[in-house]
């Protein structure tokens, strides 16, 4: 029963199309994704500059030293030939400059520079990098710190990216506790940290975590009422008299894109659409199965909202036992590319330590390769 396990991956990643592009300060940018290029504003450098430390010359040697050019300050006096300027790394050169000489390469006697002109000019020249114009960073890139660094090394103040899609999650359950030590009955909410984590990585903005007793009114309140473009709910994915979510969203009129998929654990995820577009990812209340979900489900929908549809994921060869699922997959987590342990639905202790979830069809045999989510 359910949606093959890839295809509910492939469908939760092509559910929605990348939110629309807005300019932003580039400084506000880091982890979104570049809806259309960076464009140089200034070109790089934006100045003929020296390369060295040393004597910035016109015409032959030797040369008589005019005055001293320090990076941050006017190139000061022109040149005539014979002339030299005692000049500092990153400094503007004067127009009629035509090498700088490195200390190294001079000797000074009596204000006068003396030194063989080698090969190279030791200018660098505006626009030598990038000229103004041309593309700095392609559009569909995500804005790293080098991506900002480049961004306004080019003289860009903003970007144009995607709008970060955002989540929220409803944690549900009478017997779940947010904060210290669960008494009889009760569990601690394993979902906040790993839900907001998977949501950051995946370029999406993690609004909030609020907890709802097992009441179908409360729930449908929070559900008519978030604003988020994706509300993930944990726990009430399944059948029990506690779980209201399958009754709500139809009377809602959700429509299902992936209700059950076929893996362990986990079966019991799914996701929906509500008619006015906000979508509902659904994990099943035991933590390693809702992470499982979440990785399915969550990261690639977030992903593609944001703008960065994920890739093939990477595959590696698995070692180790476990039970396989007849026509669907089993979903462990690996260290060093072996199976760490019989795990189960519930514990997340495996995860903690893995490197990885393995995906194991029931085809894998050991040692064969298997495709690898990445833990949050
Ligand atoms: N008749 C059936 N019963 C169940 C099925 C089924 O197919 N038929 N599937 C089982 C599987 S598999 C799972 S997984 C669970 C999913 O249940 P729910 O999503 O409705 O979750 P709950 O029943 O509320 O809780 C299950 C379990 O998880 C603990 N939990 C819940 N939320 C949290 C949280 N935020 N942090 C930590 N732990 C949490 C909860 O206390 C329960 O122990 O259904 C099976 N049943
Ligand atoms: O899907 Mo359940 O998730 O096996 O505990």
């Amino acid at each position: 029963m359910g949606t093959p396990w890839d295809q509910a991956y492939v469908i939760a990643r092509d559910a929605a199309d990348p939110l629309p592009g807005r300019t932003v300060p580039v400084e506000e940018a880091l982890g979104q994704v570049l809806a259309g290029p960076v464009r140089c504003v200034r070109p790089v450098p934006a100045f003929d500059n020296a390369a060295m430390d040393g004597y910035a010359v016109a015409g032959d040697g030797p040369w008589t030293v005019r005055g001293r050019v320090l990076a941050g300050h006017a190139a000061g006096v022109p040149l005539s030939p014979g002339d030299a300027v005692e000049i500092a790394t990153g400094a503007p050169v004067p127009d009629e400059a035509e090498a700088v000489l490195p200390y190294e390469e001079c000797t000074v006697t009596a204000g006068a520079v003396h030194a063989a002109r080698g090969q190279r000019a030791h200018i660098r020249r505006a626009g030598d990098a990038l000229a103004a114009g041309a593309v700095v960073v392609p559009a569909g890139r995500v804005v790293t710190a080098t991506v900002v660094a480049a961004a306004v090394q080019a003289g860009a103040q903003t970007v144009f990216t995607h709008r970060p899609p955002t989540v929220s999650l409803l944690v549900t359950g009478d017997e779940v506790i947010t904060r210290g030590v669960p008494g009889p009955g009760q569990v601690r909410d394993s979902f906040t940290e790993p839900v907001a984590a998977v949501t950051t990585r995946a370029g999406g903005c993690f609004q909030d975590s609020r907890h709802l007793p097992d009441d179908p009114d409360r729930l449908a309140a929070a559900l008519a009422g978030s604003r988020a473009e994706v509300i993930v709910v944990s726990g009430s994915s399944s059948k029990g008299a506690a779980d209201h979510l399958h009754t709500l969203l139809a009377a809602e009129k959700a429509t299902w894109l992936v209700q059950g998929v076929r893996c362990r654990p986990g079966h019991p995820q799914g996701l929906a659409v509500l008619p006015d577009g906000r979508f509902v990812v659904s994990l099943p209340g035991n933590p390693y199965a809702g992470l499982v979900a979440a990785l399915t489900l969550l990261e690639p929908l977030v992903a593609t909202l944001a703008g960065r549809p994920p890739g093939p994921l990477p595959t590696a060869a698995v070692t180790g036992r476990t039970r396989l699922m007849p026509g669907g997959v089993r979903i462990v987590p690996v260290t060093g590319g072996r199976i760490a342990g019989p795990g189960g639905s519930a514990g997340l202790h495996l995860a903690a330590i893995a490197d990885a979830l393995a995906v194991l069809p029931d085809t894998w045999t050991d040692g064969a390769a298997a495709p690898l989510l990445a833990l949050p």
